[in-house]
């Protein structure tokens, strides 16, 4: 068990099978996208340690940049999400693969492929680590995704409760 402030957290997915996952879904990228330079967008803050660990294993020619948004406040998603860091214009007519820790209901995302959209790429997908089905709101189509998972609130491996707890190994849920 893991207290974070006034919440407790049980093991949900370990390192290992994060590992894993994270392994497969890389060999996926580097066949999908061998030849056409994609442009990794890692979103800020939570995406930072699955893109770090995903980025090690892409052997194909690509580029990383990051955008940071920001709508989750303490366990529910506030629904109002802010840029905080642009984009440049680099994803002009290239290949972005949006990087995701979670999509829970779907409003970081729409914001961000809306925002994505005026510059020009020419293709957008999505990859996240996990997808909270049941808690969508704004539904999409996921190319690359993690693991399915219940409609909890979870922390680690980049995710937070209020800011905390980002540096677990594994993904734990709220007991
Ligand atoms: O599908 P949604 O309900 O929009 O929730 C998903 C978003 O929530 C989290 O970000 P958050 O806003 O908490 O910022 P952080 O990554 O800096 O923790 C997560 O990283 C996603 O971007
Ligand atoms: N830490 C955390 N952030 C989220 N953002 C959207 N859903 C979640 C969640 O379950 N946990």
């Amino acid at each position: 068990m893991v207290r974070i402030q006034d919440l407790t957290f049980e093991e949900y997915i370990s390192e290992e099978r994060i590992f894993a996952r994270t392994s497969q879904l890389a060999k996926k990228i580097n066949v999908d996208f061998e030849g056409k330079n994609p442009i990794f967008l890692g979103i800020l803050n939570g995406s930072f340690m699955f893109l770090s660990e995903l980025f090690k294993q892409i052997t194909i020619e690509c580029e990383v940049s990051f955008l940071k948004v920001s709508s989750y406040e303490n366990q529910t998603s506030t629904g109002k999400v802010r840029e905080l860091i642009g984009l440049n214009k680099s994803i002009d007519n290239r290949p972005v693969i949006i990087v995701e820790d979670i999509v829970d209901t779907g409003h970081t995302l729409a914001f961000i492929k809306d925002k994505i959209s005026s510059f020009s790429p020419s293709k957008v997908s999505v990859m996240t680590l996990l997808h909270k089905v049941a808690a969508t709101k704004i539904p999409h189509e996921l190319d690359y995704v993690g693991f399915e998972i219940d409609n909890i609130f979870v922390v680690g491996f980049g995710l937070d409760y209020n800011e905390l707890g980002r540096n677990h190994r594994c993904i734990l849920a709220k007991s």
